[in-house]
């Protein structure tokens, strides 16, 4: 039998078997399909007499095995295709449209989509391809995945830490129902799943100074418990049904052109844009909290390069990765060599400043340099001075008053 008759007959086969599996609303994600092993068995004759006729409802198969074979009836495998087709949840976001300027760089305008439940700004639509996508609405993400032929998942939507915690059910839907579904058609089509987890997966009970991949996670905040069941769903699923789950642990990530959704770090953004309008930012973490922050060049270089990085290389499915810790003190002072007439005073927020300090002061990030070669390029002086340069130095205001 020819391979192109092999693949013919198991694709019938599949077929028939994913309409049984999706005559009702619900997928049925790991049951159907046929695994490679089906193929190989049709094409190669046992003991040299005729090829074997395989029941495909009978077939047992790892779901390893149905992952594989099922991305090569469902989705572009990478031989097909030079480039990744790229897909973009909660794209709108602080960090999603920047990701999307740098992928489509890469891999060209047009195979990466961004999408979100909001409107776009103009020059965002303008920018390249862009969907309304729900990722609560399970089949409308399955029809964008198959229509548009996606290949790499990039899971951006969520509830951060401060958002989380004043409506928890929206952020147990959106970050665990959610999360769900994008799990499961990411199995479904083979897809290279990214989602990123945080320095919020870690909390009071875990070694903060520094803190090391592997060590208790019993965060006490929706945002963490969501992150922690993302990272160990996204492992357990590699590890049982071969899923190409790749997760990073981000710091508080620091841009000048987006705003931040709802954090704790959000102080780390604001003091940029106070200093440079007014010359003067109300801190609501005290002046002596430490977090681990990173820029956002440095913050999407790292999830290309983890995106890109050889299967072999990833010894773990779950890294952190760290660039910087500073105070708000110790912001301030930088900005201040700056904009000497910066004043900053402090006003806490309780619920933001408990959160802080369950977190990890400290981020050890060193797998993550020897596995697949992570090195961070911006620390705290060059941060500030990228920032404020962005930000616009003719903007800035002078402050005597
Ligand atoms: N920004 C950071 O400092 C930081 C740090 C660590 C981890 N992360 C993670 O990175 C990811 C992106 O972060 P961000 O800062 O861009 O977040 P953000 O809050 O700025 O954006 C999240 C986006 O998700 C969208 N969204 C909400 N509900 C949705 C739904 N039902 N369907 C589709 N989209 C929905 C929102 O509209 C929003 O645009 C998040 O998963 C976050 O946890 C961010
Ligand atoms: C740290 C990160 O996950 C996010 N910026 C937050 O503060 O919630």
């Amino acid at each position: 039998m020819t391979s192109a008759e092999a693949d013919a007959i198991l694709k019938t086969a599949a077929d028939n078997y994913t309409a049984t599996c999706y005559s009702g609303d619900r997928k049925m994600p790991v049951m159907r399909a046929v695994s490679t092993v089906a193929r190989r068995a049709l094409l190669t004759p046992d003991c040299g007499c005729l090829p074997q006729v395989i029941a495909v409802r009978g077939i047992s198969f790892s779901p390893r095995q149905v992952v594989a074979s099922d991305a090569s009836f469902h989705s572009v495998s990478f031989s097909e295709t030079d480039h990744p087709k790229v897909l973009i949840t909660g794209g709108l976001g602080q960090l999603g449209v920047g990701l999307a300027k740098m992928l489509r760089k890469r891999f060209g305008k047009n195979n990466v989509i961004l999408s979100d439940i909001r409107k776009p700004a103009s020059h965002v639509f303008c920018s390249g391809p862009f969907i309304y996508s729900d990722i609560l609405d399970y089949k409308n993400l399955r029809e964008i995945v198959v229509n548009n032929r996606i290949t790499w998942l990039v899971h951006y939507s969520a509830l951060l830490s401060a958002v989380g915690e004043a409506n928890v059910p929206l952020a147990r839907e959106v970050n665990i129902t959610g999360f769900h579904n994008i799990l499961d058609i990411a199995v479904e089509h083979g897809l290279r799943l990214f989602v990123p987890s945080t320095i919020g997966a870690f909390g009071a009970t875990s070694p903060r100074n520094p803190t090391p991949d592997l060590c208790v996670q019993r965060p006490r905040t929706i945002y963490g418990v969501s992150k922690v069941h993302a990272e160990l769903m996204g492992e357990y699923y590699h590890h049982k049904y071969g899923l190409d789950f790749r997760c990073l642990r981000y710091p508080g990530i620091i841009s000048a052109d987006s705003q931040p959704g709802g954090g704790t770090t959000d102080y780390a953004v604001q003091i940029f844009h106070d200093a440079v309008k007014t010359g003067r930012f109300e801190c609501n973490l005290k002046p002596d909290t430490r977090l681990p922050m990173m820029y956002i060049e440095d913050c999407l270089r790292a999830t290309l390069e983890v995106m890109e990085a050889p299967a072999d290389t990833l010894a773990m499915r779950t890294y952190n990765i760290s660039a910087m810790s500073f105070t708000p003190e110790e912001l301030a002072c930088e900005v201040q060599k700056q904009l000497p007439d910066l004043q900053v005073t402090y006003n806490i927020d309780p619920v933001r400043q408990a959160i802080a300090d369950s977190w990890p002061m400290n981020f050890d990030d060193s797998n993550a340099r020897r596995d697949w070669g992570w090195k961070h390029e911006y620390d705290l002086p060059e941060l500030v001075q990228t920032m404020l340069g962005s930000l616009g130095s003719d903007s800035r205001v002078a402050h005597t008053s």
